[in-house]
């Protein structure tokens, strides 16, 4: 991992940085784009261009902190641009921040040009057959080492100023000292740590960095009184971070006119140079290139609040002032004799794979291009042309679905077929659970059906009681449908399935950070049915803080996200159903009189299915026919022992029981005609109770029933348990019926589960 650091979950993956690197150092993989160390340069160009500050330097403050505080002297070296960046304060009191954060003395990197100047001066004087490239830029070695191996030679073999200073340094104190050079330069960060200038400096530091130190050491520098630097004072070295500064620093008489020498910076300056260079298309004696618009004081660590051109100005005044104070320690002094300056390069050049035409075409046709019109070159992946797109991709540098008009394609199609298939699936679920047709012909059966052609088409809320399977579910959907907004969604919610503080969440969102696990933010059931309806199943097992919540949006329409502290208007009508008697749980206290009130503006109370005994036949029929589609089985009917069996069951289950039996019976049936036998064995036994009745002539049907009722029940009652063991979850399953129904009926027979354990069937 090199200095410059992706900082994964903020890359949005725009792909600027793939645009703007200018040797393609980043690679794309998975859902980021990261710095390839081995190709990057350092020029720092993707931290500037991301907007979401995905790319960050690499933090040296804490490696900085570690060698202030241990045994070793620490020197400060302050690279040449710093009057351009520290503008508002005098140098003496930069000086004095410095050492205020720990620093035993501060030097100026313009001494490490002036140790240059003679060397500089010697070579560009001496005959050389190829053109010399001038070192003292790390973005300009790397780019040479990294990609222009060709032009390694042309390199003049010396340090750059840093790692002069820092030589200099180490080579006259006495005893071991720490170095750390602080500038706008993050190629810095790379230079040492190349083999060849190893040990000169030990960190490298931006000026960004130094402040953010120095603020939170809570150092106002604005504040402080003058320090005098320590170390060589230098002179010309200080107008070296200008454009033009080197060639004057070190000395080398330059004419504007003469090809010989060259001297230019900013990217595509010194791109094109260094391009010309490799090609042999220009030959000059010494070319001086800098990689920042501006030269040093245009760095990646700079002072964005500052123009180049201010920024020059203020280096021109520096150079100029006289009255820098100095007091430097005598083992610095005299310049001479100079720190090693000479240094090695290296090819560094990974060279890539090369993909034949036939490999570009293959990936071009991974993405939709087939043809030469296809190849948009659009530059939005991040690579100007298509093609060099797809040689990316063959090196690995890149993926295909950074093409973004093959992309977007691709989510049209995706949403196109998502569509598709919610389609198919709602119109399953419509075939499924969306059937709001209620059957029945009693009394009460179409005074139901009335009540909801009346309630239907209103706003009212409505609260609908009757015990587990009537048909509560099923009359909410038929008001919904009945509602003016049947076209819009109806949202059902059991509130018994979910805990307490899940089923707020549910209901009414999130805010991210609410709870463990809230990672996001999360828009909740009732915003989701805004606009149409809630149905909200088991209203009367709420707990009182859900009751309030729920009070809140019945009187305003309010809803408070959980976690959150604005609420927001949500339009939503409420259909509420339970099997409670809401009335008991007031007088007892578990459930809000004034939501109860709410609640019971407009209710429909189910009838059980013992009750409407006329209406057995047609919803036989229509579950027969129900059956038969489900299970692929042309049901042609049912006998008449059966269906009088049913007419004495007394259906603790009601309908759902009913369509349950009915289906069971359907699949056993051997001739398609639903017998006795295809029934559970208990309606066998009910028809068989009812033959021995018959005879005496004087029983009607009501007096049978209510003679064998009791007797009935509690056989069944007794079977399920001893099937189950005892286990009075597993019988109420078994018999299709809910828990609490089964315990009600237990109760009422003095039945005890225990008495079956152990008991096998
Ligand atoms: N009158 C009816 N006509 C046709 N089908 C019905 C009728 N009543 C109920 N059903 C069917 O019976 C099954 C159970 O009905 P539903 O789920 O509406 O009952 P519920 O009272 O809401 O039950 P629970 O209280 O257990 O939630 C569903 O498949 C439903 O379609």
């Amino acid at each position: 991992m090199g200095p410059i650091k992706t900082v994964k979950e903020r890359c949005r993956k725009c792909y600027a940085c793939v645009r703007n690197c200018p040797v393609k150092a980043i690679r794309v993989k998975e859902d980021h784009a990261e710095v390839i160390y081995e190709r990057c340069i350092g020029c720092g160009k993707c931290i500037r261009v991301c907007s979401q500050q995905a790319k960050v330097i690499a933090d040296c403050m804490e490696e900085t902190r570690r060698l202030l505080a241990g045994p070793d002297p620490v020197v400060a070296v302050l690279g040449c641009s710093f009057p351009a960046f520290f503008n508002d304060i005098r140098p003496g009191q930069l000086v004095t921040g410095l050492k205020r954060l720990g620093f035993g003395e501060i030097h100026e990197g313009a001494s490490g040009v002036e140790l240059l100047r003679e060397e500089y001066a010697r070579l560009a004087a001496a005959p050389n057959d190829l053109p010399l490239i001038s070192t003292h830029c790390p973005t300009i070695v790397d780019l040479i080492e990294r990609h222009y191996p060709e032009l390694l030679r042309n390199l003049m073999g010396l340090v750059s100023p840093m790692v002069a200073v820092g030589r200099h340094i180490k080579g006259r104190h006495a005893g071991p000292v720490r170095v750390i050079y602080i500038s706008s330069c993050i190629a810095g960060k790379f230079e040492i740590e190349s083999e060849a200038v190893a040990g000169a400096i030990d960190v490298v530091l931006t000026y960004r960095e130094l402040n953010r130190m120095l603020k939170e050491e809570a150092v106002d520098m604005t504040r402080l009184g003058e320090t005098p630097f320590d170390g060589l004072a230098p002179k010309t070295g200080r107008i070296f971070p200008v454009a033009g500064g080197p060639f004057q620093a070190f000395g080398i008489s330059n004419d504007f006119f003469n090809p010989e020498f060259l001297a230019t910076e900013g990217e595509e300056n010194a791109l094109e140079v260094i391009k010309d260079l490799a090609a042999g298309r220009i030959t000059p004696r010494l070319v001086d290139v800098r990689f920042c618009s501006g030269g040093c004081i245009g760095g990646p660590g700079k002072n964005n609040r500052l123009t180049t051109f201010s920024k020059r100005n203020l280096i021109h005044r520096y150079y100029q002032s006289q009255d820098i104070p100095y007091q430097t320690a005598p083992h610095y002094l005299p310049a001479a004799p100079r720190p090693d300056l000479q240094r090695r390069f290296m090819n560094k050049a990974k060279r890539l794979k090369v993909p034949s035409g036939e490999s570009i075409r293959q990936i071009l046709q991974t993405t939709n291009k087939f043809v030469e019109r296809d190849e948009l070159n659009c530059g939005a992946c991040g690579y100007p042309t298509c093609r060099e797109h797809a040689v990316a991709v063959y090196q690995g540098l890149a993926e295909g679905e950074m093409c973004l008009p093959f992309s977007v394609k691709r989510l049209e199609e995706d949403r196109r077929n998502m569509a598709q298939k919610y389609d198919l699936a709602q119109r399953a679920l419509a075939h499924e659970y969306g059937e709001t047709a209620i059957i029945g012909q009693d009394l009460r059966t179409r005074e139901v059906l009335s009540l909801i052609r009346q309630v239907g088409p209103t706003p009212t809320t409505v609260l609908i009681r009757g015990e587990s399977g009537t048909g509560k579910e099923l009359t909410a959907r038929a008001i919904h449908e009945q509602s003016q907004r049947s076209d819009k969604t109806l949202v059902t919610v059991n509130c018994t399935t979910l805990t307490d503080s899940l089923l707020e969440s549910e209901l009414f969102g999130h805010k991210k950070g609410a709870f463990t696990g809230a990672v996001a933010d999360k828009k909740g059931l009732f915003e989701a049915a805004n606009g149409g309806t809630i149905f909200l199943d088991e209203i009367g097992d709420i707990t009182p803080k859900l009751q309030a919540e729920l009070l809140r949006v019945l009187d305003g329409g309010e809803i408070k996200p959980v976690g959150g502290t604005v609420t927001s208007k949500v339009d939503v009508r409420l259909i509420a159903a339970t099997n409670k008697n809401l009335e008991t749980g007031v007088k007892e206290g578990w459930f809000r009189e004034d939501l109860f009130y709410r609640l019971n503006v407009f209710t429909i109370t189910m009838p059980p299915l013992r009750s409407r005994m006329e209406s057995l036949g047609p919803l036989v029929d229509h579950f027969l026919a129900r059956a038969s589609k489900r299970i692929n089985k042309a049901i042609r009917g049912i006998d008449e022992r059966a269906i009088h069996a049913m007419l004495q069951y007394p259906w603790p289950g009601n309908i759902r029981e009913l369509q349950n039996i009915l289906e069971r019976a359907a699949v056993l049936s051997q001739d398609f005609v639903i017998r006795l036998e295809n029934l559970p064995v208990i309606f066998a036994e009910l028809a068989l109770g009812d033959q021995g009745e018959r005879d005496p002539g004087t029983v009607t049907f009501r007096n049978q029933r209510e003679k064998h009722l009791g007797q009935v029940e509690k056989g069944l009652l007794r079977r399920y348990l001893q099937e189950s063991g005892g286990n009075v979850s597993k019988a109420a399953r078994t018999a299709g019926i809910p828990r609490r129904t089964f315990y009600r009926l237990l109760a009422r027979y003095e039945i005890k589960g225990c008495d079956f354990q152990g008991e096998t069937p």
